[in-house]
C-alpha cells in the first residue's frame, strides 16, 4: 500500500527524516513514533501527498481522493463559520464534488457518522463551542464520511480524556477490521503497545520497524 525506498521527507529539499525503507501492507495498522521534532508529522504529509519527497522514493498505490489525513488538531476547524454537521458534510465531498447538494441518502449517512463517535447530540452546535476531544469526534465523523481507504491520522489523542481515546480507538481498529490501512501518529508508549502490532520509529539515520511480538517494548522506551 505504502511503499518507502531510501525515503527521506523535509522542506524546501532539506530532508527532517531520518531514511525510511521498506513497506506498509494494505490492511494494517501501524503506529509511527518517535521523539517531538524527529519528522513523525513531515512524513505524515509526504504520504498523504501534500509534500515532494526530499530523496529516495515514497509510493502510495491510491488515489488523492481515497486518502484521508486527520491533521495535529487545528484551530483552523474551530474557526469555520459552521454547524457541526455542516463540517462534518464537508467529508462528503470526495464523492459529491464541492457544489453538488447533498441529498436525503447521504444526509442519512452523515447523521450515522455523527452518531457513530456520538456527536449526534452535537448536529447544530458551532465547532468553535466544542471541547478539544468533542472536536476530534466530528472530525473523526467527517473521516468516515470520506470512504477513504487510507487513514493518516497525526497525534489524533493528544489532549483527549481516556474515555474518549477508548471509543475512537475503538472505531479505529473498526475500520481497520472493514479494510483500510490505518497510520497512526502517537505519543502514549501504553496505547501503542495495548493496540498496534506494526510500529515504525523514525530514530537515529534509519527509521526503524518493530512488531509487537518482537522485543519492542525496549525500543519504544526510547523512542516515544
Ligand atoms: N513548514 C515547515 N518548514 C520547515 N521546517 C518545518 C516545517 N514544519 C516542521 N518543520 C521542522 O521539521 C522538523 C520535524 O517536524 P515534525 O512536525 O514533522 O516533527 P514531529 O516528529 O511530528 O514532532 P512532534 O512530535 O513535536 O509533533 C522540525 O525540526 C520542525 O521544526
Amino acid at each position: 500500500m505504502i511503499r518507502f525506498s531510501e525515503c527521506r521527507a523535509g522542506y524546501a529539499r532539506r530532508a527532517v527524516t531520518p531514511t525510511v525503507n521498506g513497506e506498509i501492507s494494505a490492511g494494517t495498522l501501524t503506529a509511527l513514533v518517535g521523539v517531538n521534532g524527529c519528522g513523525k508529522s513531515t512524513l505524515l504529509k509526504t504520504v498523504a501527498g501534500l509534500l515532494p519527497v526530499v530523496s529516495g522514493h515514497c509510493e502510495v498505490a491510491l488515489p488523492r481522493n481515497k486518502i484521508g489525513w486527520l491533521p495535529q488538531r487545528s484551530e483552523l476547524e474551530r474557526q469555520f463559520p459552521l454547524t457541526v454537521y455542516e463540517l462534518v458534510a464537508m467529508g462528503c465531498w470526495p464523492r459529491t464534488g464541492w457544489f453538488r447538494s447533498i441529498n436525503r441518502e447521504l444526509r442519512q449517512e452523515i447523521h450515522q457518522a455523527l452518531e457513530a463517535t456520538g456527536m449526534a447530540a452535537f448536529a447544530d452546535a458551532r465547532p468553535a463551542m466544542l471541547s478539544g476531544g468533542q472536536l476530534q469526534r466530528v472530525l473523526f465523523s467527517r473521516l468516515l464520511l470520506q470512504q477513504s481507504d487510507l487513514w493518516l491520522l497525526d497525534e489524533p489523542f493528544s489532549g483527549v480524556d481516556q474515555q474518549t481515546i477508548t471509543s475512537l480507538m475503538a472505531l479505529i481498529h473498526q475500520q481497520q477490521h472493514t479494510g483500510k490501512t490505518i497510520v497512526v501518529v502517537l505519543h502514549d508508549q501504553r496505547l501503542v503497545m495495548q493496540n498496534f502490532r506494526h510500529v515504525i520509529s523514525l530514530e537515529g539515520d534509519n527509521a526503524h520497524w518493530y512488531h509487537t511480538t518482537e522485543t519492542q517494548e525496549k525500543a519504544l522506551n526510547l523512542c516515544c
